[in-house]
């Protein structure tokens, strides 16, 4: 596939976050730009959690400016889904365990393998931040109750994966989604990504930080939103920490 032309790539031996140093460059940015770090120091998760990032993990951010809605550019939280789950599959040789878990988990043989943080940068700015567990998944014990449990590349597929060649994999898969998205609208976008839902048809429970929804996973929506239908009636939800 090759590198997608238009985008730019740095690779950093250390730094704070990908995303830290993505708004650094947001100000100065001429086009969309990976971001690799090698290792992370301060290394953010979603809802201000820490992401646990040991040497060999993957931690990348693409940095890009965009003239859209916001609604509109936290679609790229399905884009990044998609492109993880086709990075991996290029990488592993397989799809087989892999799915996707709303609204930005990527999941192998059940356990959660990679992360995804968007951050708007102000400015029409955009970080879409991915750690990936390529040789080591953090401890049971470092992650919320009740949430999937980490699992890495390596102890499950036995297949040793730089974050170099991951990188190489992603931007490619990531170029590819991205036209899709903007020459085709959300439609094929949202449909590719239920076809890799997990869960989808099952009861879940959805935790909005105001209130706890448990009920059967019926679809995302056009807006990208988690439709739950519940014994209260349909429910489409925003934002949410999910749970099986
Ligand atoms: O909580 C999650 O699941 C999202 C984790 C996102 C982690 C990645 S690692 C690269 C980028 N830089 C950060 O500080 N966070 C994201």
């Amino acid at each position: 596939m090759g590198w997608p032309s238009g985008y730019g790539r740095r690779v950093l031996a250390e730094v704070d976050s990908t995303n830290a140093e993505a708004a650094r460059m947001a100000p100065g940015l001429t086009g969309p730009e990976w971001i690799l770090g090698l290792r992370q120091t301060a290394a953010r998760g979603r809802r201000g959690r820490a992401w646990v990032m040991p040497p060999g993990n993957f931690a990348g951010t693409l940095v890009m400016r965009l003239d859209e809605t916001p609604d509109r550019v936290a679609l790229r939280s399905f884009v990044a889904a998609l492109a993880l789950y086709d990075a991996l599959e290029a990488v592993t040789g397989t799809a087989a365990g892999l799915a996707l878990k709303w609204p930005n988990d990527v999941l192998m043989n059940h356990g959660k393998v990679a992360g995804i943080l968007l951050e708007g940068l102000g400015q029409g700015a955009l970080a879409v931040g991915i750690g990936v567990n390529l040789v080591a998944a953090p401890e049971a014990a470092q992650v919320e109750s009740g949430a999937v449990l980490p699992v890495s590349v390596l102890a499950e597929t036995g297949v040793r994966v730089t974050p170099e060649a991951l990188l190489e994999a992603l931007a490619a898969a990531w170029a590819s989604h991205e036209e899709r998205l903007v020459t085709y609208g959300f439609g094929p976008i949202r449909e590719a990504w239920l076809a890799r839902a997990a869960r989808l048809g099952e009861e879940i429970t959805a935790r909005t930080g105001r209130e706890t929804l448990t009920g059967t996973f019926e679809t995302v929506d056009e807006a990208g939103q988690l439709v739950l239908k519940t014994p209260k009636g349909r429910v489409a939800i925003a934002a949410a920490d999910v749970f099986f």
